[in-house]
């Protein structure tokens, strides 16, 4: 066994044979450690994400989750993911949706219910729970949603922008919750264009156009780039590359 959680090694990727969207990416995911993919939209964060849980396969490379060669249905069971669109009940409330989730989860009624109270409590929806989703906004559902991936607690959690829509306040709630997880030697990978959220990673990949353009600990790439924010440094590797 290593310490890589993930390991991605040299991975090329395009959906039509011809085009490619990820272009020789390589990454590794250390247990308890917080990975940001950042980019702007279309540059390749999601189909990367999805590579990695072998949704995707990919046309050159190897990417291995848990020390296993992706894909692998049973591993792909392990992986906590949110995805990018939300995907939940309109008919039903917020409880019953997590209720609904939590029921795959195989846990003890009793323990489900106290899950649910955390995780709600995290988004700030505890007050909001009995209300059908049809009624909730866009950012609510997407608060819903990074609850319902909250309640599992995998050893790695994937989430696609877990922060659109969602106010300064609240995300820095969320990362409080994501930064507890990483105490509990819990990984996590999270896309995203926000670059408050990409501060608080321990480790990123800034991708454009399928290039990693560059990697390494928020303080590295700074002390890299010679500038004070990863929003510089997202333009200096940009203008490099
Ligand atoms: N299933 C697909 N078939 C063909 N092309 C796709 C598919 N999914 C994504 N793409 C293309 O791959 C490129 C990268 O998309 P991807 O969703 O990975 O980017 P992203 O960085 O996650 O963007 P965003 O921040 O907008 O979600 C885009 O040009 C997109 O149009």
């Amino acid at each position: 066994m290593t310490n890589n959680l993930v390991s991605v090694q040299n991975i090329a990727k395009s959906y039509d044979g011809k085009h490619p969207i990820l272009k020789d990416i390589n990454l590794e995911l250390l247990a308890g450690q917080i990975v940001g993919l950042l980019g702007p939209s279309g540059a390749g964060k999601t189909t990367l994400v999805k590579c990695i849980m072998g949704m995707q396969s990919v046309d050159h490379g190897k990417i291995e989750v848990f020390d296993t060669p992706m894909p692998n249905r049973q591993v792909l069971g392990k992986i906590g993911y949110m995805a990018q669109s939300d995907a939940l009940y309109d008919e039903l409330t917020a409880r019953e949706n997590l209720i609904f989730f939590g029921n795959l989860l195989s846990v003890a009624k009793a323990d489900l219910n106290k899950m649910i109270e955390h995780a709600a409590q995290v988004v700030n929806l505890t007050n909001d729970l009995d209300k059908p989703v049809s009624d909730y906004s866009g950012g609510m559902k997407r608060r819903l949603s990074v609850a319902i991936a909250l309640l599992q607690s995998p050893h790695l959690l994937i989430l696609d922008e877990p922060t659109v829509g969602i106010d300064p306040e609240l995300r820095q709630q969320i990362w409080q919750e994501l930064k507890q997880l990483k105490s509990e030697n819990k990984s996590i990978i999270i896309t995203t264009h926000v670059m408050e959220d990409a501060e608080q990673c321990d480790y990123l990949m800034l991708i454009r156009d399928g290039y990693a353009i560059s990697q390494g600990t928020p303080s590295e790439l700074k002390e890299k780039f010679g500038v004070d924010s990863i929003e510089e440094v997202f333009l200096s590797a940009g203008r490099d590359k």
